[in-house]
């Protein structure tokens, strides 16, 4: 098929027309001087060459003004000037290599395909046209990402014009595994590593694939060889880690590679630091088994954390300095999400900078005690959970909330629930886990209580656990299990504790 038409005339004519008339108006001052008789057969002279340009049988100044508008960025030109040398020229491929670049300069990729593909059906030889026409295909296939209008026949037509390109591998891998196509992804990772086996990333996409095949034996292997490649990986280093068994040398290495990435600030990089410290401390046999039964249960309860005096210290110099700052918990819209519930307990949020208040040193340094158990409740959480999902992170701050006698808490999830109000808009996924730790428990009532079956089994057959606070005690359960603070009948009493949600990341920046 020949190239769409130019639909203005093309500019070589305008071009050629205006450069001869520049020299016109540039010439005729300087003959009038001197013998008028001399202009007309030069004129004369002139005629057919003119006429020639103009008529342009071989597309040259077509091709020639094109150029020159491409190398100055007007692309439409140029594309124009490129199409009236090609309705001389069809069959040029360097033509026709020329116009397709002009097109994708000006996003036109569709037509730019067409004019790469006629290269290469007119010279299969022709390597550039081929791999012109693969770039092509792939930027339109790949385009839009995952589920929207990604179309891996495209890649795959890419790769049979361009075969020993792993970025189109790469590409392949991630479009089918976005579609849920894992094993067609495994041997397109497969085949990247195959043409690229120096490059980590490669090997981390293939980890990626063949752990969501739960192939744990070849996820560590493909992990391990981009750990030799990148040794500061921290993507590689944690996965292998989380994978297990937890080891010390692990952890070491991990450390290693935070060092090395100097990333304190990155979600990796605050989950890394996480898990060394929650091995090194809680040695290698413990790690995640504490959490164990939230897999099965739902929830788990975990005791005397931060020991009896630490405890202690932080409930007192909590009730003292943080009481007066703290503000009614509301209930309803949050983040977009409706709760329905009521509540009667008072919240505050620590803000990572606790400069700002005037706190008491015990204060301040029991508190930073509760965050570094709350990261290695985070990082023993990341042990359980299966690496190929999205991982729950801490994103809020920390809450603290007190309930006085008669306080409760009625009947709700945490999670965000996508609810019509809120809209397509709105996070799909929001709080995972709810981590609370209790600073007290010598009161009567102010069970947490859990309805582990759900909504759809009411009564005493929903599942209910009753779970009484006490001091030093965490509870740690999935944010979408209804659950309800029973109300506190101990006159006088107070039921403070401090409350970690785990995230899922997968909400943030999107
Ligand atoms: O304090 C508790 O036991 C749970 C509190 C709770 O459900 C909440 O703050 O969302
Ligand atoms: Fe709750």
């Amino acid at each position: 098929m020949p190239p769409a038409p130019a639909p203005r005339a093309p500019p070589m004519v305008k071009g050629v027309a205006a450069h001869l008339s520049a020299r016109r108006h540039r010439s005729l001052p300087l003959s009038r001087g001197k013998s008028t008789g001399m202009l007309l057969p030069a004129l004369l002279l002139l005629a057919p060459l003119v006429a020639f340009l103009a008529y342009d049988p071989s597309g040259f100044w077509s091709a020639r003004v094109a150029q020159h508008a491409f190398s100055s960025g007007r692309y439409e030109e140029a594309s124009q000037g490129l199409a009236a040398a090609l309705e001389r020229r069809p069959t040029d491929v360097t033509l026709l290599k020329q116009y397709g670049i002009a097109l994708l300069a000006g996003e036109r990729r569709e037509e730019a395909l067409h004019s790469f593909e006629r290269a290469v059906a007119l010279d299969p030889t022709d390597r550039h046209a081929a791999r012109m026409a693969a770039n092509a295909l792939a930027s339109l296939g790949a385009r839009g990402g995952a589920a929207t209008n990604g179309d891996p026949a495209r890649l795959e037509r890419a790769l049979r014009l361009d075969p020993r390109r792993p970025d189109l591998y790469l590409s392949l891998g991630a479009l089918l595994l976005s579609t849920g196509a894992k094993h067609r992804a495994r041997e397109a990772f497969a085949r990247a590593v195959e043409l690229a086996p120096d490059e980590a990333t490669t090997y981390l996409s293939l980890a990626t694939v063949q752990l969501s095949l739960d192939d744990v034996a070849a996820t560590r292997q493909s992990l391990h060889s981009a750990t030799l490649l990148q040794p500061s990986s921290l993507a590689a280093h944690t996965t292998l880690f989380l994978l297990g068994p937890p080891s010390l040398a692990g952890a070491d290495a991990l450390h290693d590679a935070l060092i090395a990435q100097q990333s304190h600030d990155s979600y990796r990089a605050t989950l890394a630091a996480n898990l060394v410290h929650a091995t090194r401390r809680n040695g290698v046999t413990s790690a995640a088994g504490r959490l164990s039964p939230l897999r099965v249960e739902g929830y788990a309860v975990v005791d005397s954390l931060l020991g009896a005096e630490m405890c202690d210290a932080l409930r007192t110099h909590a009730q003292r300095e943080l009481r007066p700052l703290q503000t009614r918990g509301t209930v309803g819209r949050h983040e977009g999400m409706v709760q329905q519930a009521t509540r009667s307990d008072m919240v505050l949020r620590l803000p990572s900078d606790l400069l700002k208040w005037r706190l008491s040193d015990s204060l301040v340094d029991a508190i930073g005690r509760l965050r570094v158990l709350f990261a290695e409740i985070h990082a023993e959480l990341l042990q359980l959970w299966p690496l190929h999902l999205p991982f729950p992170y801490p994103k809020e701050e920390l809450m603290y909330a007190c309930y006085d006698a008669g306080g409760f808490y009625s009947r709700h999830v945490d999670s965000a629930r996508r609810t019509s109000a809120a809209g397509e808009g709105a996070p799909a996924v929001d709080r995972m886990f709810t981590a609370v730790y209790y600073l007290d428990g010598t009161f009567e009532g102010g069970e947490l209580r859990l309805h582990l079956q759900g909504a759809e089994a009411e009564g005493e057959q929903d599942g209910r656990i009753d779970l009484p606070p006490s001091m030093d005690r965490l509870v740690i359960f999935w944010s979408n299990v209804s659950h309800e603070v029973l109300p506190i009948l101990t006159p006088g009493a107070i039921r403070c504790a401090f409350t970690q949600w785990f995230s899922s990341v997968l909400t943030e920046g999107e």
